[in-house]
């Protein structure tokens, strides 16, 4: 929207703790929501959402911070359940973000922000369920723009994870920039940031979260990521994965640098075991699989962290989920590929980058204050309850 279209109409403001309530991230597997509730709907939410609250994503991942006046909240539905994210926003009344802000009774009115694939997807669907336009973002736009709000103005929200510590890491705002932003979604998409405003996409690669969670299913009959993840870190890798010292005779390959511990070949064993994918245990598959994965995502990231000259590559999307077996292989990965020069980082609200670029997208289009609005709802602020 022209940003002098929209001040004419701000002259609508009713009262002034008004903020946007909702934006929405439609992605290929998760929608990702940020949205605000006051405490006057909250309480009638109360009342209508106690079966919908079972249909959001129940894994863990959702936050929920309480302020003074209610409450910012972070919350995820799978994208193939789209119309219990519908429900969920008709009956907490968020598609009215525009009622209070714009004066004329137009169909500006009720506009959401959204990003992601979803956003163009599903658009006649907001539309005829909702009444709503969704105003699209770009995706690398709010990736960026989330993780620079998120790492300038939210206390402690990036951390290293090594060795089992997390220790949680402040960067200097005017040392910030550049870094790689490593996004892991359904697909990864790498982007080189080097200021507020300047960033490029400079890499991806299509074996992603999606990839971890669509052949975890075929190959271990899981129901669900959580279920995967759970297995996971039941597992042992070894049982899969073909090891250096397994080729090498029980020795390292010291003089390349390789462990005999090392995987050599990444689901090598069963090549010469003669068994049957039911011989093996569900949790070692999914151990072998999250380990090829992350670490496959780790080099290739390094790989463009060197090409590029940059130190710092900060990872976000919710295959990460703060799962440490998951970011102990990415760190692990970083670090043994750039001989200790290069350092992963890890986001708390790593799946909600998209998201939070779109709700600060309305600044754009005229509302004022909402970087100030939104960190109002923060950690520092507020109290914080996770599903
Ligand atoms: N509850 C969950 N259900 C399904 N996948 C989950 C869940 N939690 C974490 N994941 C993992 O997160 C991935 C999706 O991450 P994310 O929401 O960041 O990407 P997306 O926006 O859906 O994908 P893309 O950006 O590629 O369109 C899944 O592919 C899966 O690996
Ligand atoms: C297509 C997107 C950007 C959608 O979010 C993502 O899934 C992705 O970056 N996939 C990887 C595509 C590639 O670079 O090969």
């Amino acid at each position: 929207m022209d940003r002098n279209r929209a001040e004419e109409k701000l002259v609508g403001i009713r009262d002034s703790d008004g903020v946007p309530h909702l934006s929405l991230d439609i992605g290929g597997t998760l929608i990702k929501m940020v949205y605000f509730s006051s405490n006057s709907s909250e309480s009638t939410d109360n009342r209508v959402n106690s079966s919908l609250k079972d249909k959001m994503s129940t894994s863990s991942g959702n936050l929920h911070y309480g302020i003074r006046n209610g409450g910012l909240h972070f919350t995820k539905f799978e994208t193939s359940k789209i119309s219990d994210c519908i429900e969920f926003i008709s009956s907490k009344q968020l598609q009215h973000n525009g009622d209070r802000y714009y004066a004329a009774p137009t169909n500006d009115k009720n506009i959401i922000k959204a990003t992601g694939g979803g956003a163009f997807k599903f658009a006649d669907m907001f539309r005829e369920k909702l009444g709503v336009t969704l105003d699209k973002v770009d995706e690398m736009d709010c990736l960026v723009t989330g993780a620079n709000f998120l790492l300038k103005a939210v206390h402690h929200e990036a951390f290293t994870y090594i060795d089992g510590q997390k220790e949680f890491v402040q960067i200097d705002h005017k040392d910030l920039y550049p870094y790689l932003l490593v996004n892991i979604g359904s697909g990864v998409s790498m982007i080189k940031v080097e200021s507020d405003t300047k960033f490029e996409r400079v890499s991806g690669t299509s074996v992603g979260g999606g990839t971890f969670l669509g052949l975890g299913k075929l190959l271990t009959n899981c129901k669900s990521f959580d279920e995967l993840l759970e297995m996971s870190r039941q597992g042992n890798n070894r049982v899969i994965d073909m090891l250096v010292g397994e080729i090498y005779g029980g020795n390292d390959y010291a003089k390349i640098g390789l462990a005999s511990t090392a995987i050599a070949s990444s689901f090598g064993k069963p090549i010469s075991e003669n068994k049957e994918l039911e011989d093996y245990k569900a949790e070692d598959v999914a151990r072998s699989l999250l380990r090829m994965i992350s670490n496959n995502i780790g080099q290739i990231a390094y790989l463009n962290a060197l090409h590029f000259g940059l130190k710092r590559i900060i990872f976000g999307g919710f295959f990460i989920r703060g799962h440490a077996y998951t970011m102990d292989t990415i760190s692990v990965a970083v670090n043994f590929w750039s001989k200790g020069e290069a350092k992963a980082m890890f986001l708390r609200h790593e799946g909600f980058l998209g998201a939070l670029g779109a709700f600060l997208s309305y600044e754009e289009s005229g509302f004022p204050d909402v970087a100030h609005q939104l960190l109002e709802g923060f950690p520092q602020n507020s109290y914080c309850t996770e599903d």
